[in-house]
């Protein structure tokens, strides 16, 4: 890798993943070694990928909750953004109707979230999506969970975000991801690679599209930038 090499802007589930959702391990010493920005962007409550860049030890650049939570180091700068009262009332609603979020009574999935709620993939959509749309929020289909979020951020504007702490253009970034979540980063982005297991949206707004799988995909997306 030289100075030539680009930031890099990566999804963490179906992306670093193998197939269990556990991290592959051989993209640590990839991301750990990278010789400029990396940022984190994920579907996840911001917990996960602060965790995530501590224990690999590189600087804690996040896009957490499709681009709801943003934080940068050095900068310190913590945004968030997303009508989270909206989100919550729809989760209200739907349990009103019966059904629950299906995470259990501890939920760790949304217990750390701060701007928009997630229900478990094996809940029914349609009534989630029509109490959404009644408060102005979209549901997102990452494959991993149904999320309920304020269209008025995704990872392009927390990509965006990011940019203007560090003085970097989204143009000069190189993403990788696999799903719907992933697309408005992925247009912005100079390069935008799906790994091969990613879903249409995805595959879609690419410009690249790897031949292998989660982490393998991934050490093909970035093989370019390493040799
Ligand atoms: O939390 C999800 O549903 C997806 O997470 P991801 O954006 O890291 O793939
Ligand atoms: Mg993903």
């Amino acid at each position: 890798m030289d100075s030539d090499t680009p930031p890099i802007i990566v999804d963490i589930d179906g992306t670093l993943t193998d197939e269990s959702r556990a991290i592959d391990h051989r993209v640590m010493p990839v991301l750990r070694e990278w010789p400029a920005r990396v940022v984190i962007a994920t579907g996840k409550a911001m917990p996960f990928p602060i965790a995530l860049c501590e224990f690999l030890g590189i600087e804690r650049t996040v896009v957490a909750e499709n681009g709801g939570v943003v934080f940068v180091e050095p900068t310190d700068e913590l945004r968030l953004e997303g009508d989270q009262e909206a989100a919550l009332a729809v989760g209200e609603a739907y349990r009103d109707l019966g059904h629950n979020l299906g995470f259990g009574q501890v939920d760790l999935a949304n217990r750390w979230r701060e701007t928009e709620l997630v229900v478990s993939l094996d809940q029914p959509l349609e009534p989630l999506e029509e109490l959404a749309a009644a408060r102005g929020l979209v549901v997102l289909d990452t494959g991993f969970a149904y999320h309920v979020t304020d269209p008025v951020v995704d990872k392009g504007t927390g990509l965006e975000a990011v940019c203007a702490e560090l003085d970097l253009e989204p143009a000069e970034f190189l993403a990788v991801g696999d799903s719907v979540n992933d697309a408005q980063m992925f247009d912005l982005a100079g390069e935008a690679v799906a790994v091969a297991n990613a879903d249409e949206t995805a595959l879609e707004r690419a410009d690249r599209v790897t031949d292998a799988s989660y982490g393998d995909g991934f050490l093909e997306a970035v093989a370019p930038y390493r040799d």
